[in-house]
């Protein structure tokens, strides 16, 4: 049988790698989608589509040095889980890498909010249907917190 959406038709495939920055206190960030954007007033991880003919892991350098100001090396990636989430439009596929260390300083490039948080604190903030399902992979891997 051929793949099929959940309609019966075609799907559109949209790439989208992500990253979980971690500090050194066990928070992770999360970035508010700027108004006029899709999903805006959402909190998401930081990160953008892959381009045609680009690597997610250049994709996900790219997006971070964009969205954040921040310089990542590839080993400094480690695949943590993925997304795939059937949204109106399109089919969502979205790694999710972890990430521990970085240069520069984190700041929100774009004008969006930036928010350090502790993963048993995700929801808390509201995020898009498709990252609730990442939150347990995070806690596993940074724990829930303390407060
Ligand atoms: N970056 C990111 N995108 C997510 C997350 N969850 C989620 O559903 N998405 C969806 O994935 C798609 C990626 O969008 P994006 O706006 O970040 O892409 P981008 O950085 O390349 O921006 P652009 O398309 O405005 O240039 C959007 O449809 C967005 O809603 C998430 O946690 N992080
Ligand atoms: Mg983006």
């Amino acid at each position: 049988m051929a793949i099929t959406g959940r309609e019966g038709g075609r799907v559109k495939l949209v790439l989208v790698a992500a990253a979980a920055l971690i500090d050194a206190d066990g928070r992770v960030l999360i970035a508010e989608r700027p108004a006029g954007k899709q999903l805006a007033g959402l909190w998401e991880f930081p990160g953008g589509k892959v381009e045609p003919g680009e690597r997610p892991e250049d994709c996900l350098i790219r997006e971070l040095a964009e969205e954040l100001g921040i310089t990542v090396k590839e080993a400094c990636l480690a695949p943590l889980t993925f997304a795939s989430h059937t949204y109106e439009t399109f089919q969502l596929l979205m790694p999710l890498w972890i990430c521990r260390r970085w240069e520069g300083l984190v700041q929100g490039r774009e004008g969006q909010r930036l928010a350090w948080v502790r993963p048993g604190k995700l929801r808390d903030y509201p995020m898009p249907p498709a990252d609730e399902p990442l939150i347990p992979a995070l806690i596993d891997i940074v724990g829930a917190g303390r407060d």
